[in-house]
């Protein structure tokens, strides 16, 4: 296999300015750095996304979650624009998603590490700086960022699973992108990896950076702003963290999304489809 074939997303992607009147307004949170009308998305046969309308507000940190094939990594390759959509639209910083001229200002790290195994970590990260015009100060800059400082020589397949997918991570932040979107970036790291890695992004997102996250663990849904609930290809609610709690009736967030899905059954149970969101109290 070509180094190129493993590298679906190289150096993800782009930067234009954004147009002021393009990015519309997310109630009672500010401008919207993505807006989705009416998403669906067909794989094969399945409805794997269905009727999803929603805005992601810009400079904050998005929390997408939902249980293993409820939907989020087929709707962040809609939102980076390599998934085919069936039906809707997707406005990424005021440009349709995908648009080549995002190019620098949207980053996408996939699931799978995308990196080169016979570079060096700071090689890896300097090779995608470069796409996107940055230089070796940038590079070290992201490696310590994600905490491979000490290990800037060392060849990527000689590090450990978690410190692979870091040099991911910071391949895609040296490009210093304003919308950076992250599917599952804490899978197989420690506690206290984990823990810097979200006040890494809490600080991004405190410099104005828009942060897309998607997990399974509901745990890690307490660090974000704003919180997208998949369930089963659809939207079941757009809420913050303490909104979930007040609605799931608990403090723990993993139960609350347990109760809100019980309601959820309920409401389709008992309620015609079109007044299933007013039951959940406004999922949007
Ligand atoms: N190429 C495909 N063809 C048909 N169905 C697909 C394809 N890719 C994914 N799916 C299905 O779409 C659904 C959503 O998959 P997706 O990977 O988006 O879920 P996910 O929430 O990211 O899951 P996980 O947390 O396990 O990564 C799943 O039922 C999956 O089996």
């Amino acid at each position: 296999m070509s180094h190129r074939a493993e590298l679906p997303n190289p150096g993800a992607v782009l930067h234009a300015p954004v147009p002021a009147a393009a990015s519309g307004g997310t109630p009672g949170t500010g401008p919207a750095s993505v807006t989705v009308e009416n998403l669906t998305v067909h794989r094969g046969s399945t409805d794997v996304l269905a009727d999803l309308s929603f805005a992601i507000p810009a400079g904050r940190i998005t929390g997408l979650l939902g249980p293993s094939g409820s939907g989020k990594t087929t709707l962040i390759r809609a939102l980076v624009g390599v998934q085919k959509i069936t039906a809707g639209q997707v406005s990424v910083l005021g440009r349709p998603a995908g648009d080549a001229l995002l190019r620098n200002d949207v980053g996408y790290v996939t699931q799978a590490a995308s990196v080169y195994r016979d570079l060096t970590v700071l090689d890896n990260i300097r090779y995608f700086g470069a796409m996107h015009g940055r230089n070796r100060a940038d590079a070290l800059e992201a490696a310590t960022a994600v905490g491979l400082g000490d290990l800037l020589k060392r060849r990527a397949a000689d590090l450990s699973g978690g410190q692979f997918s870091r040099v991911s991570l910071a391949c895609a932040l040296v490009a210093k992108p304003q919308l950076l979107f992250l599917d599952e970036p804490t899978v197989g790291l420690d506690p206290v990896l984990r823990a810097d890695l979200w006040s890494q992004f809490a600080d991004m997102a405190k410099a104005g950076t828009t942060l897309v996250i998607s997990s399974h663990v509901m745990e890690e849904a307490g660090h974000c702003d704003s919180l997208l609930l998949l369930r089963e290809a659809r939207l079941l609610a757009q809420l913050t963290p303490a909104e979930l709690r007040r609605r799931g009736g608990t403090d723990d967030l993993e139960l609350a999304f347990l109760h809100l899905i019980q309601a959820d059954e309920l409401a389709q149970e008992h309620t015609p489809g079109a007044m299933r969101a007013q039951a959940l109290g406004g999922a949007r």
